[in-house]
């Protein structure tokens, strides 16, 4: 088999051209960033993913359909768990979350960062012990905070005064002592997208550092009797490559923590940095392994207290995308195939922006393979768009694909197994594709495919 007889499966635009068109062991070698472990093409060029074929998987689900590699998805857990030993790893649920992805992780004996009271109810529904549970947001809401109280979430992670008020009053009622965390905002311009980045001053997450507010919450804090300070907590964005954003935002928590040590006299056990650590998209991103980032994050901490002389605090992360994001990807059908001369292809598939919002809302790129056959074609280039009433509805900026692809053919788009299905949404009433889990060539749904009838059942006439 030549390699473009097996079809792409990486490639992107502008950087090193049509990778199809390299031999099988570039191909494969290509494939190991961005797709699922398990996931290569057969001799008929069909892609095949936990020991399925995409052909079959396509009838037996439909299309668009998110694939998720269960070993894959095991395995960035076990890398994390491995890496970050010592430290306490919570997988972030807002990037995927659905009660069998919970199953796994107490299986994984993993611990979850929870966002709202959905996440927090599918965590509790599935199994997962309250004590491994973080619970996140800016504006969480009495019922939410009372919830998490009552369940005994082990830490909540409190953004604003209000909520310190809120929450102190909850436990006073209940007689409880809530795990808090303060959220630092320590003003560290992460290079990445502007929208998913947090921890700059002008946004809504978190207390200031530089304004003294910080500081103060844990004043506030530490006044309370019914609640108890366990450490900060940093989160400075989301995909993210380079660890000097880390290395600036651990050095400014921990002279906090200093401060707060000298100060009020408060040791605080606990450190978490927040997870965003980047993946890849295209060839043109290189992510870290987990054991590095880990290797540099231990080492960053390790450094900045022996400079303060205090005391290490054990040390969390929480890491979304870097767990999920390469584990799935999206297989949709061509349904019509537009060349506009002298500009490029558009190739329109059946799903599109609702379920996949990260290109249009971030400018995100992705990369895309033909999917459910070789061929011999040349490449062309193509944007992957998808069937919305709406222009800016595209999935994939630019790829090349063979120049003979055409409806009825399967396209696969790695790398959304995080803010995507998460994200997804129900624009122009286009039901939300499913979610299936593909292992040892067995497949199940974990999430079912949306129907019009559900459509329907939220429209009360
Ligand atoms: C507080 C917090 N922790 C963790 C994450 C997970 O980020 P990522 O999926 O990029 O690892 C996020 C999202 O950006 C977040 O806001
Ligand atoms: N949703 C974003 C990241 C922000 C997530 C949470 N703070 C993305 O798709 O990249």
């Amino acid at each position: 088999m030549r390699a473009h007889e097996a079809g792409a499966l990486h490639g992107d635009f502008g950087h090193q051209g049509p990778s199809w068109l390299r031999t099988p062991a570039d191909v494969n070698e290509l494939m190991a960033p961005l797709w699922p472990r398990t996931a290569r093409k057969d001799d008929d060029g069909v892609l095949q993913v936990g020991g399925r074929d995409v052909a079959s998987l396509a009838q037996e689900f439909g299309t668009p359909a998110y694939l998720l590699d269960e070993e894959d998805f095991r395995a960035r857990c076990r890398d994390f768990k491995q890496g970050f030993a010592g430290a306490d790893v919570y997988y972030a649920g807002k990037a995927f979350l659905c009660r069998a992805i919970v199953r796994i992780l107490v299986e994984e004996e993993m611990n979850l960062d929870v966002c709202s009271g959905g996440e927090l109810a599918t965590a509790l529904a599935a199994g997962m012990d309250p004590a491994r549970l973080a619970l996140h947001g800016n504006n969480k809401s009495v019922r939410e905070l009372t919830r998490a109280v009552e369940a005994g979430v082990g830490r909540i992670v409190v953004d604003s005064f209000d909520e310190i008020e809120r929450l102190a009053a909850i436990a006073r009622e209940r007689g409880v002592r809530p795990r808090v965390m303060i959220r630092v905002t320590v003003g560290v311009e992460a290079h990445t997208h502007e929208f998913i980045a947090t921890a700059h001053e002008d946004q809504k997450f978190g207390f200031s550092l530089a304004g003294g507010k910080a500081f103060e919450a844990a004043r506030v804090i530490l006044e309370q009797d019914t609640l108890e300070l366990r450490g900060l907590h940093s989160h400075i964005g989301s995909q993210i490559f380079d660890t000097s954003g880390f290395e600036v935002s651990a050095r400014r928590v921990l002279t906090l923590q200093e401060r707060i040590r000298t100060e009020l006299g408060a040791e605080l056990p606990e450190l978490d940095l927040g997870g965003g650590f980047g993946i890849a998209y295209t060839s043109q991103d290189t992510p870290s392994p987990a054991g590095d980032l880990a290797e540099r994050m231990f080492k960053i901490v390790a450094d900045e207290c022996r400079g303060l002389g205090i005391a290490q605090p054990h040390l969390s992360v929480e890491p979304g995308r870097a767990i999920v994001g390469p584990s799935t990807f999206t297989l949709y059908e061509v349904g019509t195939v537009k060349p506009l001369d002298g500009l490029r292809t558009y190739v329109s598939v059946d799903g599109g922006m609702s379920d996949n919002i990260r290109t249009a809302l971030y400018d995100a790129s992705y990369s895309a393979t033909l999917a459910s056959r070789a061929s011999q074609a040349e490449p062309i280039l193509a944007r992957v768009v998808g069937k919305h009433c709406e222009a800016g509805d595209v999935v994939v900026k630019d790829e090349f694909l063979p120049a003979d692809v055409r409806p009825g053919d399967l396209i696969a788009v790695p790398g959304t197994g995080a803010y995507c299905r998460s994200m997804a949404s129900n624009y122009n009433h286009v039901p939300r594709p499913p979610v299936v889990a593909v292992r040892d060539g067995q497949a199940r749904v974990i999430v079912r495919r949306e129907t019009e009838d559900d459509l329907l059942a939220l429209d009360v006439g």
